[in-house]
């Protein structure tokens, strides 16, 4: 039998596993690599502004008042030098700031008559132009590599001159469901279950940033065609694989042997952690990743975010994922020398454990924000602070 590694050491192992074949960067124009992960440093092409630049409507001024008015810039245009005392330029919002400006005066400030300026500049702390460089000097770092790419990140990307990102590609995933008991629409019953996963798991998948090439499911329980299946999705170009199910070692649970089969080597093989223990991740001889993901549906969440959501992390260059903390709102029992999740809700901002937690229930999971940590030995007590994993959101992780 197989000895359970540690939660904490399983999400380090199959981290290092995927960073160890991440695949290499490629160009991605600015609009395409939202929810990918920068490859290189972000580093600014130009000073950021790359110009003196007005933050107000108003008069660009050299000198005292009052100002002979000599000209006018508008966003977009080249500005001239101010070469005299006693002259301004008009300038709107966004204007390039002319050489020589010593004050800048806002229209509201401001008097105009017979082609003269008078008036005061504001002396607030926030001055009204922006100095070339204030924001960032040409070749500053503004982002490590690894950062998910966002639309913030796209239109920082976008100000500092680039036209494409060198990004780690999504990686390919693709979903096999196993199961003879699986009903794939209806109401259950009589020793059928319906299929929560196979419509489930795909939404998963690409909130967590992957590319779904294949979908198959319920596959039959024979060897033969969980091994078929294994082989269609490696032609279908996955790097991880997740499948559902047969992760024991029943009479018809053939993960293990199909693994063998196709000559797989474990970077995991069980996890001690409740739910789903027996959870594992193996790589193929080509290198692709299979995601061993029990059938107990609460179970399968639980190793995607144990294992899947570190493992993507690696493929992609993106640091293993920090937990967060939370404040418990109430008990939670430990599971002995193994890690217990636990379902919890954030109300007040306290995380408080939900009802309907059994491994084959979802009930709770559907209205839960992710899964307190109460580490192996331990007991989790009201008021303690605990890690917290979150199952995903609207937000790619
Ligand atoms: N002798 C032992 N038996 C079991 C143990 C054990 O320690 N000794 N552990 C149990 C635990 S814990 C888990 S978790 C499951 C894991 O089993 P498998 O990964 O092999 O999954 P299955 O046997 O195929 O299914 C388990 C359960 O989940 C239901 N299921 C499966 N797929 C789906 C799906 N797509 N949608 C909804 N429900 C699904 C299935 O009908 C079973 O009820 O093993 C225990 N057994
Ligand atoms: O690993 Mo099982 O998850 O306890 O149902």
């Amino acid at each position: 039998m197989t000895l359970p590694i540690a939660w904490a050491a399983a999400r380090e192992a199959v981290f290092e596993a995927g960073s160890a074949v991440a695949p290499g960067p490629v160009p991605v124009p600015l609009v395409e690599s939202d929810g990918l992960t920068l490859a290189e440093p972000l580093v600014t092409l130009t000073d950021l502004p790359a110009f003196p630049t007005s933050s107000v409507d108003g008069w660009a001024a050299r000198g005292p008042a009052p100002w002979r008015i000599v000209g006018r810039v508008l966003a977009g245009d080249t500005a001239k030098p101010l070469a005299v005392d006693g002259t301004c330029v008009e300038i709107a919002t966004g204007g390039m700031v002319p050489d020589g400006t010593t004050a800048i005066v806002r229209v509201e400030d401001s008097v105009t008559t017979d082609g003269m300026v008078t008036g005061e500049p504001r002396r607030g702390k926030i001055p009204d132009w922006r100095r070339r460089g204030e924001e960032a000097a040409a070749g500053e770092e503004l982002l490590p590599a690894g950062t998910p790419i966002t639309p913030g990140v796209i239109g920082l990307a976008a100000s500092c001159g680039y036209d494409t990102l060198s990004c780690r590609p999504a990686p390919r995933t693709a979903l096999l469901v196993f199961g003879d008991e699986l009903l794939t629409a209806g109401v259950p019953g009589d020793g059928r279950v319906r299929d929560a996963l196979g419509p489930a798991l795909p939404s998963w998948l690409r909130r967590a940033g992957t590319d779904v090439v294949r979908v198959r499911g319920p596959v039959a329980d024979t060897l033969e065609d969980h091994v078929a299946a294994l082989r269609s999705a490696i032609d279908a170009g996955a790097q991880v694989i997740c499948t559902t199910g047969g992760t024991m070692h029943g009479p018809v649970d053939h993960l293990h042997p199909a693994l063998a089969e196709l000559g797989a080597r474990y970077v995991v093989n069980t996890v001690a952690v409740r739910p789903g223990f027996p959870m594992l991740v193996a790589q193929l001889p080509g290198g692709q990743f299979v995601a061993g993901l029990p059938g107990n549906p609460q179970s399968t969440f639980v190793a995607l975010v144990s294992l899947v959501l570190p493992l993507l992390a690696g493929l992609t260059g993106r640091p293993l994922p920090t937990l967060g903390t939370v404040t418990l709102g109430a008990d939670v029992p430990g599971r002995g020398d193994f890690t217990h999740l636990a379902l919890v809700t954030l109300a007040d901002g306290r995380a408080h454990p939900v009802a309907h937690v059994g491994s084959s229930m979802l009930r709770g999971l559907a209205r839960s924000a992710g899964f307190a940590v109460i580490p192996p030995g331990a007991e989790g007590h009201e008021g303690t602070v605990a890690q917290l994993v979150p199952l995903l959101d609207g937000d790619r992780p």
